[in-house]
């Protein structure tokens, strides 16, 4: 009979369950992880790669297109085929062998099917299909770990599950472009999307409530805005729909609470994410099953008193726990995890202080995000907006791109901006935003300047290298000013 019993149990080998069992078996304990669908998760088949292999050709058509010499050179238009055939390479095929390779190379044993909490620091692990069906039962002598992600939610919108709509995963994994596709929701996902199949062909029309892209700087959604709409993508940018009806032709119909009806071949639902916890067995702590899993600092699954669940050998890292739904920011958390339970089990000295090894003061101060859209966004930290929310005394500045020599040598009419949040009392960058081609690799500068915390004046001495796009750094703090 194989092993029952292990130092710690992870639920969902995802890209963040996958770290927390590395860390574990790092730290000299044993882990096994329990998957009910394909190790590597919503990042590695539905989400993060896919979209990107999505979208990365027309990026390189655009970037030769802004060339008068490479431009002479594309002789065709965009092979909409080759790209889907690359991006199944990219989701390996859907087939998780290589994964499952690396895990049982790692020494971590795995369990598949569904994992349900049966009890203190128990797991069973039940039948996908059949969850009465429990296959294994569990036993975790330190911890158990939820690493479960999250869904695609489906808002309550008249005929909208009737008219079998995407989600991002259809969108990820599509073998072929429809010729119409209507997109509900402007946040990242909708926002991609639309800039890839309006690239790979597709006439796309967005709806959104809030616009898009609502949580970075206004002046970066407004670039991307304007780019979709030059791009001919239909925008609806403060519209609700109102009902949805797929007709007898496969024909979809969105009605507007405006009247304005939008007819598509596909209709893509990108309005956020619900957590994976609605079998996860949360009635057995006390909790209510498909809510959010709140943590205290050390990532301890916690009640709406804030008190811990358990007595504290539940936790739970990345998507499931909300804090920032990025696969970096999953793996940064499962580390940190990882090494806090090894730390606990073995008595050693565990270090929460704010930056301290196992903390997750990143998530909180300078999450770092990029916008694979035409032109791209860079988003670290706060914006002007959520840190004069959060009570902080700041300023901010902003820079065109366009006249930065490295960008203007990147791309003919390169059209770019970035800004710079200032804490003044401490003299350090709390939030940095960039939008423009290519911006992409500007995202680390930013991430060691924040998590750093690089006074301004020491910031002069990293003198950005010319005629690079970063010399958009010294072009800010020109515009901040220096002082004495
Ligand atoms: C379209 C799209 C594009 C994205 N692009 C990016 C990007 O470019 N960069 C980026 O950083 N982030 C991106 N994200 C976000 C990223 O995908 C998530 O933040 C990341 O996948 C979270 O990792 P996770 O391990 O927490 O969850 P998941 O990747 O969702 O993995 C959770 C795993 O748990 C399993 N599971 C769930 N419940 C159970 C259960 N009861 N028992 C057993 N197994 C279970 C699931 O099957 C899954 O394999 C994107 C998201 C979407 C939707
Ligand atoms: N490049 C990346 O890093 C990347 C790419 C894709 C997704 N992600 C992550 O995935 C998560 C989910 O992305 P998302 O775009 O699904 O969610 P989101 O929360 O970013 O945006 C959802 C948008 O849909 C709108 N919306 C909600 N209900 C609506 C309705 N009934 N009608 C019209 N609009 C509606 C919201 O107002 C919001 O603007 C994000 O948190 C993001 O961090 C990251």
């Amino acid at each position: 009979m194989s092993e029952t019993i292990f130092d710690v149990i992870v639920i969902g080998a995802g890209p963040v369950g996958e770290n927390v069992a590395d860390r574990i078996l790092h730290g000299g304990l044993t882990a096994a992880i329990v998957e009910r669908e394909l190790v590597g998760g919503e990042c590695s088949y539905w989400a993060c790669m896919p979209t990107k292999a999505l979208l990365r050709d027309a990026a390189a058509l655009r970037a030769a297109r802004a060339l008068p010499g490479a431009r002479q050179a594309i002789t065709g238009d965009l092979d909409a085929t080759a790209v889907l055939r690359r991006r199944d390479g990219f989701a390996s095929n859907w087939d998780d062998a290589g994964q499952v390779d690396w895990l049982e190379g790692a020494g971590v044993t795995l369990f598949r099917g569904q994992g349900r909490i049966g009890g203190e620091r128990t797991v069973d692990v039940v039948g996908v299909d059949d969850v009465d069906d429990v296959v294994t039962t569990l036993q975790a002598r330190h911890a158990v770990v939820v690493a479960t992600g999250s869904s695609a939610r489906i808002p309550a919108i008249p005929g909208l599950i009737d008219a079998r709509p995407w989600t991002s995963r259809e969108a990820a994994s599509a073998h072929t472009v429809p010729e119409r596709l209507a997109i509900i929701g402007g946040g990242v996902v909708g926002t991609e999307m639309a800039t890839a199949y309006t690239a790979l062909g597709a006439q796309v029309t967005l709806v959104s409530l809030d616009g898009i892209l609502p949580t970075v700087e206004p002046y970066a959604a407004e670039y991307v805005m304007d780019s979709l709409k030059e791009s001919g993508v239909a925008l609806h940018p403060r519209s609700e729909p109102a009902e949805v009806h797929r007709d007898e032709s496969g024909t979809v119909h969105l009605t507007l609470v405006d009247g304005t009806t939008i007819v598509s071949d596909e209709i893509l639902v990108a309005a956020g994410r619900t957590p994976n916890t609605s079998q996860l067995g949360l009635e057995h702590v006390g909790l209510t099953p498909g809510q959010w899993l709140h943590v205290d600092d050390s990532l301890r699954v916690v009640d709406a008193a804030e008190s811990t669940v358990g007595g504290g050998w539940l936790y739970a890292a990345g998507d499931v726990n909300r804090r920032a739904l990025l696969t970096h920011h999953g793996k940064y958390q499962a580390r940190a995890v990882g090494d806090l339970i090894v730390a606990r089990a073995q008595g050693t000295q565990v270090d929460l202080s704010p930056w301290g090894r196992h903390a997750v003061t990143a998530d909180d101060r300078a999450v770092t995000q990029v916008i694979f859209s035409d032109p791209e966004v860079v988003a670290v930290g706060l914006t002007l907006r959520a840190a004069t929310e959060a009570g902080l005394d700041v300023r901010a500045v902003e820079h065109d791109l366009d006249a930065v020599a490295g960008a203007a040598l990147h791309a003919d009419g390169y059209h770019g901006r970035a800004s710079m949040v200032v804490d003044q009392a401490r003299n350090v960058i709390v939030g940095f935003t960039a939008v423009g081609p290519d911006v992409a690799e500007l995202v680390q500068a930013a991430a060691i300047a924040i998590a750093g915390e690089v006074p301004l004046d020491r910031l002069w001495h990293a003198v950005p290298a010319y005629p690079t796009v970063s010399e958009i750094w010294l072009r800010l703090l020109e515009t901040y000013g220096r002082e004495g």
